[in-house]
């Protein structure tokens, strides 16, 4: 792939089975993939058929029969390489997620080194994964082993593609997985540049495997009977879907959902860092973050002066071309998606919210990236509530200023969602800050600062943002399963 932005197409088979990249054994539909960059056709897509998803568990499942059989120990090593060859890859990685995603080659880097450094935590994990030994009455005991489930079916979204691949990947096949990931079809690139890692790595040919589609592919995933948990990132609505369909299979299922998270800013906060948080909460990745803090709530007696430096600093962040060093906002996925984002801005205003910056679309001067899907961040203010920007996820850059008076009234107001990903306060006050966290009801809380992911910390939602956990040792329960060993010393006391 080239490094340049308006030059990139992309020959090479986008599906991996068996250790290799191939042709899907039954693509159908064919689906433009786009450089957000510059609205240009980086590859047409095939998406899988019903054949193709088999052959894929299939060769996951030849794989499974390896792994699952080697310690952990030695899984350990297969993976430490697989984060090696990703940091030594990085530029490159990151460039292609850059091309594909849109986001900011800064930012890209950022996302490619909390993927390698997800892999390596795993891998330390992976060594010491361990069972209890219990003892029972007259000298019997009991054990439990932690044993991996099978093959893992990750379904992936847009606006992180090779960091969720690792953070679905990394746990599965520390505790002994096989996995199928199937990317979103508008960015398919970066999982298959993985796929190839493990398998420079050395694990097991078929133990990483990705096939590429929409929908229908999902589905055939979702449905197949050897496949034994699916672990999805993406909008509520599919994410209900998901379930419907592992329901009937009884597959348990990790859901990584939408949000529309509240950071509560305090009066006594310190007010650069508070500022920058809330830039950090809004506007990563185009704002295309499931976890951002998109309602600010401010306290009344700093609400002038916090909202005028939101503003200036928002203005200043510098939009176009991604792959420059010194850009910080690259292009929103695609089209349709902005027209939904502008929908957003433009229904805010009738409902009376002020656009104190942004909000319009960004028409860079180089003329290669005149058809971009680029707009400004934007920053409203005079929002009530029961707004539409205020209680649905825009996924996009912009950010809703909401006074408030109280803690008692702002907690009330942060938890009156359908979502709970996550939720944020500045202050200097130690024991409102945790008191507040405490009674948030979202799953991932930040205390002075927003939106950065240590590996080593779980990551998921309550409500309607899903369950289950990402990252951190909590993702290991999600991954495996614990099987009971009852062992008799003595003779069998039979009631019969
Ligand atoms: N929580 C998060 O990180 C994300 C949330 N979203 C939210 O979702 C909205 C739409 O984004 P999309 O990418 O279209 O999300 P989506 O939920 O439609 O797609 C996510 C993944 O699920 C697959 N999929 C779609 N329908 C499926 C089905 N019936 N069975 C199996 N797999 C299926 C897609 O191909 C993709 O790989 C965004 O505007 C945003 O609100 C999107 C991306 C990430
Ligand atoms: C990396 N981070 C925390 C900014 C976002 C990760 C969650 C997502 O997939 O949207």
């Amino acid at each position: 792939m080239s490094s340049a932005t308006g030059t990139s197409t992309v020959q090479q088979p986008l599906n991996y089975r068996g250790g290799s990249r191939v042709q899907p054994a039954d693509g159908g539909q064919l689906e433009d993939v786009f450089e957000p960059a510059t609205g240009r056709v980086l590859c047409k897509l095939p998406c899988s058929g019903e054949k193709e998803v088999d052959l894929a568990v299939q060769s996951a499942k030849a794989a499974f029969k390896i792994w699952s059989q080697m310690s952990g120990m030695e899984r350990c090593r297969v993976m430490l390489e697989a984060a090696r060859i990703i940091r030594e890859q990085r530029d490159e990685i990151a460039t292609m997620e850059t091309i594909n995603n849109g986001k900011s080659i800064f930012e890209a880097r950022v996302d490619i080194d909390i993927s390698w450094q997800c892999l390596e935590y795993y891998a330390g994990l992976a060594g010491s994964l361990a069972g209890e030994h219990i003892q029972l009455p007259g000298g019997s005991f009991g054990y439990t082993r932690r044993e991996p489930l099978g093959v893992c079916v990750g379904i992936g979204a847009w606006n992180y593609p090779f960091q969720i691949a690792c953070w679905k990947s990394g746990p599965a096949l520390a505790c002994g997985n096989a996995m199928v990931f199937k990317p979103s079809p508008f960015t398919p690139i970066s999982a298959v540049k993985l796929a190839e890692i493990f398998t420079e790595a050395g694990v097991p040919k078929g133990l990483f495997n990705v096939v590429q589609g929409g929908a229908a592919t999902g589905q055939f995933l979702c449905h197949h009977p050897d496949v034994a948990k699916i672990s999805f990132t993406g909008s509520v609505p599919t994410g209900m879907k998901i379930m419907e369909m592992a329901a009937k299979g009884i597959k348990p299922v990790t859901l990584e959902l939408g949000g529309k998270s509240p950071l509560i800013i305090f009066s006594d906060a310190d007010l650069e860092n508070a500022v920058k948080g809330a830039l950090m909460a809004n506007f990563l990745t185009q704002g295309e973050v499931c976890c951002n803090g998109t309602r600010v709530f401010v306290e009344r007696k700093i609400l002038d002066t916090f909202t005028k430096e939101v503003v200036k600093r928002t203005q200043k962040i510098k939009i176009g071309d991604p792959l420059l060093e010194d850009t910080r906002m690259g292009a929103l996925i695609n089209r349709p998606h902005l027209n939904r984002v502008q929908g957003f801005i433009k229904q805010a205003k009738e409902q009376g919210a002020e656009v104190l910056c942004g909000g319009d679309l960004y028409v860079p001067d180089d003329p290669k990236l005149k058809n971009g899907y680029y707009m400004r961040p934007c920053v409203l203010g005079n929002c009530k509530d029961d707004m539409t920007c205020v209680k649905e996820e825009i996924f996009g850059p912009v950010m809703a200023i909401l006074p408030f008076d109280t803690e008692e009234e702002v907690v009330e107001r942060a938890n009156a969602t359908k979502f709970g990903l996550a939720g944020g306060v500045f202050t200097r006050d130690i024991q409102k800050a945790h008191r507040v966290v405490a009674a948030l009801k979202a799953g991932m809380c930040f205390i002075n600062n927003y939106n950065i992911s240590p590996v080593e910390l779980p990551f998921g939602g309550y409500k309607s943002s899903g369950f289950g956990r990402e990252n951190g040792r909590a993702a290991i329960e999600y991954y495996s399963q614990l099987k009971t060993v009852c062992v008799e010393m003595g003779d069998v006391e039979s009631v019969f």
